[in-house]
């Protein structure tokens, strides 16, 4: 889908954030135009403290003179802005594929409304079709793998799971340091009892299953740009 799609729905949310508030910025290609248009408002003098979700936001926003701040300074955040890469019928979603999944986590649990920016190429029934990104300590891989695998079969994944490499065949490390696998469900039918089945294994870090946290999203297409409501 085209830059300019994401940029709409980046416009839209634009519109909901007023002066003086406390934002939490996401990561990837999408929430980068949010990020570009907040800077354009405030180079024009609107005043707003934020928090990057990831390295590459806070480098983005600090070329941009957008006051940033953190979550030890912060108590709450008024909303965080921030991509998906799928979103269901009840604004759950999967997150990740940035390797950003556990700042926006922690950002997005920090803040009063989360609100998504996407085109409608992220609208899905049912989640799973997109890889479901798990992050996991550097410290045993091996046997975090394996139950991870497990119970990812356990819940109807027949694909693989992936260690996350980069374009030269590296492991892909998050900012925090971490490992990320991969799971490739094709359909994820019980979201909940999958999210607690993955972090009651010690050395998964969090996933990025994103349940009940997404209360709007802005949706761009071709015809225009959709607000989805959730009241979960
Ligand atoms: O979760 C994310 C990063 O960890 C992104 O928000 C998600 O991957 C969407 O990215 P994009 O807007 O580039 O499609």
């Amino acid at each position: 889908m085209s830059e300019e799609l994401k940029r709409q729905a980046a416009a839209m949310a634009l519109t909901q954030v007023q002066s003086g508030m406390q934002l939490g910025l996401g990561t990837g290609s999408t929430a980068r135009h949010f990020v570009d248009l907040l800077g354009e408002k405030v180079a024009a003098g609107f005043e707003c403290i934020c928090v990057p979700t990831s390295e590459a936001t806070a480098r983005q926003a600090e070329s941009l003179n957008i006051p940033l701040s953190d979550l030890d300074t912060l108590d709450r955040l008024d909303i965080t802005i921030d991509g998906a890469d799928e979103i269901d019928p009840q604004l759950n979603l999967i997150k990740g594929a940035g390797g950003a999944l556990l700042r926006e986590k922690i950002v997005a649990a920090a803040s009063d409304l989360m609100i998504v920016i996407a085109d409608s190429s992220k609208l899905v029934e049912t989640l799973g079709r997109f890889p479901l990104p798990i992050e996991v300590n550097r410290f045993g891989l091996g046997a975090t793998r394996r139950t991870v695998e497990a119970v990812c079969r356990a819940h109807g994944c027949a694909g693989e799971v992936r260690l996350r490499t980069t374009a030269t065949g590296e492991s892909y490390v998050t900012d925090g340091d971490h490992l990320i696998l991969d799971a490739f469900f094709g359909r994820i039918s019980q979201p909940e009892a999958l999210s607690a089945d993955l972090l009651d294994i010690a050395g998964v870090v969090q996933h990025g299953l994103f349940l009940n946290m997404c209360k709007k999203a802005y949706v761009a297409a071709p015809d225009g740009v959709r607000t989805l409501s959730s009241d979960n």
